[in-house]
């Protein structure tokens, strides 16, 4: 199967652009940072790479994850548990991202930025090679700063939309996105929730997303696993699956 012309340098919208001149749909997994532990993130980070994901979401711990499903919440519970923190996550990023090829989408809340200064969150993720952030509990109303920031460094800010957000809502919600949409637009639309099973990458596909993430699906493999080595294995194999699927 062919894969994507993608190159980290065309960060996050330059890559699901490229997927779509070429027709194709992008593959977007996400995994927990800290679950089972960062030196297993690492390994899953270079696996996910090397299977053709075109863009890697990973997400931060947080103690108050309101906008992850269950999953993912308890993924973040035992990473923190485990004492996975900011600092750990970013020399892990420092030493792993220059060895991938696709960009890296950081997941995190409000609060963690806040407390370490907009600008500073922001230029030490940047200083690690991550393009693009993601953080699902900002109001768009008080976006600015933070789009301000981050536009500053290059960091692109993906926002969300959902089924029950208001039309007009909605349109502003796309206008002020960056990177991608989480679902409506003439910016790429990447599709996510529920999706684990090359089943359901095909018929989102078939829908006209140009992009399919796949989380908890992900995210339940390492946590399941016998050992952090046998989680990569099947992490390993069930992303071929699925990347297979993409038409
Ligand atoms: O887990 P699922 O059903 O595969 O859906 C992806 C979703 O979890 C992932 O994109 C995600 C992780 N954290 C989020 C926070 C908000 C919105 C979306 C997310």
């Amino acid at each position: 199967m062919a894969s994507l012309s993608i190159s980290p340098s065309l960060g996050i919208s330059g890559d699901l652009r490229s997927s779509e001149e070429q027709g194709k749909v992008a593959f977007i997994p996400y995994i927990t940072a800290g679950d089972p532990d960062l030196s297993t993130t690492s390994k899953a980070l270079k696996i996910l790479d090397s299977c053709g994901s075109d863009i890697i979401e990973l997400g931060m711990p947080y103690s108050d994850p309101l906008a992850d499903g269950p999953v993912i919440q308890a993924a973040a519970t035992r990473a923190l548990a485990k004492g996975t923190n900011f600092n750990a996550i970013i020399s892990m990023l420092h030493e792993v991202v220059p060895q991938l090829s696709c960009p890296i989408a950081l997941f995190t809340y409000y609060n963690p930025i806040l407390k370490r200064g907009i600008e500073n969150f922001i230029s030490t993720i940047k200083n690690v090679g991550v393009h693009g952030l993601v953080v699902p509990d900002v109001p768009l109303e008080e976006t600015e700063i933070l789009r301000n920031e981050a536009s500053k460094h290059h960091m692109e800010l993906v926002l969300l939309t959902t089924p029950t957000t208001p039309t007009d809502r909605m349109k502003a919600i796309v206008e002020a996105s960056e990177g991608f949409v989480y679902l409506a637009t003439n910016k790429p639309v990447a599709v996510g929730f529920g999706i684990s099973k090359p089943e359901h990458v095909k018929q989102v596909a078939c829908w006209g997303a140009d992009g399919v993430i796949v989380g908890s699906a992900m995210v339940k493999i390492l946590a399941e696993a016998k050992s952090p080595e046998e989680g990569l294995k099947e992490l390993e194999n069930f992303t071929k699956l699925l990347k297979a699927a993409v038409p």
